[in-house]
This record gives structure tokens, sequence and C-alpha cells, in this order.
């Protein structure tokens, strides 16, 4: 692997005294999709906030493009090249705020000039145009939300996204558009995603290498065509498999 885009060494979370991450170690290359699955409470959550800034992580090493990173001391230029999209686009959008403030919000923090059209832009790569605009994200459907959410994550040129069960609150027909959506991004400006799904099937269609949790440490790590043709060393991820509703994937 060139330098990669992620590093994580060793990183320990502890929430009073309980290791909900439990010294995980990843590579991530730039460009790479990488997955993150396991059972609930498995610690998918806490690594992706931990890398995000909004844990802390106890000890350990977070290398980002070759900048290092301790506990949640993050800067702009962290947030410029690392975004998040979360699982559900109710509570990470502000309800009163209209779609232009919020999309305007992370160009002002980032000091970004030519914000309209920025923000034009960003509108129709989610595929909802400027008609959107001046509308309150109150007043947008689930699927819509998500779609600004993933504007607000793209309209600063970010390098990496960290996207934490991004389409698990959406109908299953929505779902199949935001991951379309987010993989044509990716593909378009040379992405590296970190994703975190507790969906096999969202992580086969959407992941290269894949690392499977289990009690705060990754248990496994494997490829896609692994996955695809069940070469895992663990029951656990066989029963993962098993669990994942949908996964209909023959190798
Ligand atoms: N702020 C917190 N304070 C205390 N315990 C926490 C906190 N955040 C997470 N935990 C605990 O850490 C463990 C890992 O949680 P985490 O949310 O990372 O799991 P997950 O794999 O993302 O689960 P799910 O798939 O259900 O979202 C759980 O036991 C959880 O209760």
């Amino acid at each position: 692997m060139t330098v990669p885009a992620l590093s994580i060494r060793d990183m320990l979370v502890t929430f009073s005294g309980f290791r909900a991450l439990d010294e995980v170690s990843l590579d991530i290359a730039a460009g790479e999709s990488f997955g993150i699955v396991g059972e609930s409470g498995s610690g998918k959550s806490t690594l992706l906030r931990a890398v995000a800034g909004l844990n802390r992580f106890d000890s350990g090493t977070l290398t980002v493009n070759g900048r290092s990173f301790t506990g949640h001391k993050r800067d702009h230029e962290f947030y410029r090249t690392v975004q998040m999209v979360f699982q559900d686009p109710y509570g990470s959008l502000h309800p009163r705020q209209t779609v232009d403030r919020l999309l305007l919000e992370p160009l002002a923090i980032h000091g970004f000039a030519d914000t309209e059209t920025r923000i034009a832009r960003a509108l129709d790569e989610v595929g909802l145009g400027s008609g959107f605009r001046f509308r309150f994200s109150h007043q947008l459907s689930g699927g819509q939300r998500q779609r600004i959410a993933v504007a607000r994550a793209l309209i600063v040129e970010p390098k990496v996204l960290l996207l934490d069960e991004p389409t698990s609150a959406l109908d299953a027909s929505i779902q199949a558009e935001i991951l379309n959506l987010l993989e044509q991004a990716r593909r378009d400006r040379g992405l590296t995603f970190v994703m975190v799904s507790h969906d096999l099937a969202v992580i086969s269609h959407m992941c290269e290498r894949l690392a499977v949790m289990k009690t705060g440490k990754v248990v496994e790590a494997l490829d896609v065509a692994q996955l695809r043709s069940r070469e895992f060393s663990t029951d656990y991820t066989r029963q993962l498999l098993t669990a994942s509703e949908g996964f209909v994937r023959e190798a």
C-alpha cells in the first residue's frame, strides 16, 4: 500500500473504564472504499467518531494524509479533508434552516468565496437542483435531507468521507439512490470512504475491503471477493452474514 489516507494504530476508547474500542489498527488507502461491520455495540460508531474527533481516544495514533492527531482535537484543515455523514438526516440537519443556509455554513467556516456557484453545483451534484435552495430542511423528505447532508459534506471538497450507516434510516428504494449518489461522487472526486453498516449487502456493493468488529476489536479483515466467496476465518463473520437481511449474492 502507498501512503495510507488514514492510518489508525492501537486506538483505544474507554467510557468509565469500559473498552468500547480496544486497540484497533487499520490502514485505509487513498481512494479506497473501506467497510466496517459488526454486531450492535461492537464499536463501529465509536471508531468513526474517534477518527472524526467527536469522541476522544485515550491512546494510540491517528494519521490522516500524513498529519497526526490525538485525543479529540482536530483543526480546520482536518475538517476540510475529512467530512462525516450520519445515519439520521433528521437529527443532523437543523430543521428550521434553509438548504441555502445549511450549505453556506460549511463554506463560511472554511473560507470559500464563490458561494453562489458552489451551492448551485452542490445541489446539482446531489440531484436536487436550485429549486431546493430556499426550502427549509423540515420540508424535505428523508431521502432529500440525506442528499443535503451529502452535499454539505462534499461542498468543502474533502478527501475522506466517514459514513455512519448513511442509508439505514431510509426506505430501500431511496437507499439505493443515495448509495449510487455516494459511489458516483467517490468516482468523480477520487474520495476515500470509510463506511459503517450493519448491512453486509451494502458493504459488498460499496466497498473493496472491510473490517469485522466484535467487542471493540477488529476480529477479521477481508476483501469483498473473500466476503462474496465466503472465505471467512471466523464463525462470527458467518453469523453476521446470515443475519444480514437480503444478502443473497452468491460467489
Ligand atoms: N458516550 C458513551 N458513553 C458510554 N458508553 C458508550 C458511549 N458511546 C458508546 N458507548 C458504548 O460503547 C460500545 C460501542 O458502541 P458503538 O455505538 O460504537 O457500537 P456500534 O457497533 O456502532 O453499534 P450499533 O450498530 O448498535 O450502532 C457500546 O457498548 C456502547 O454502549
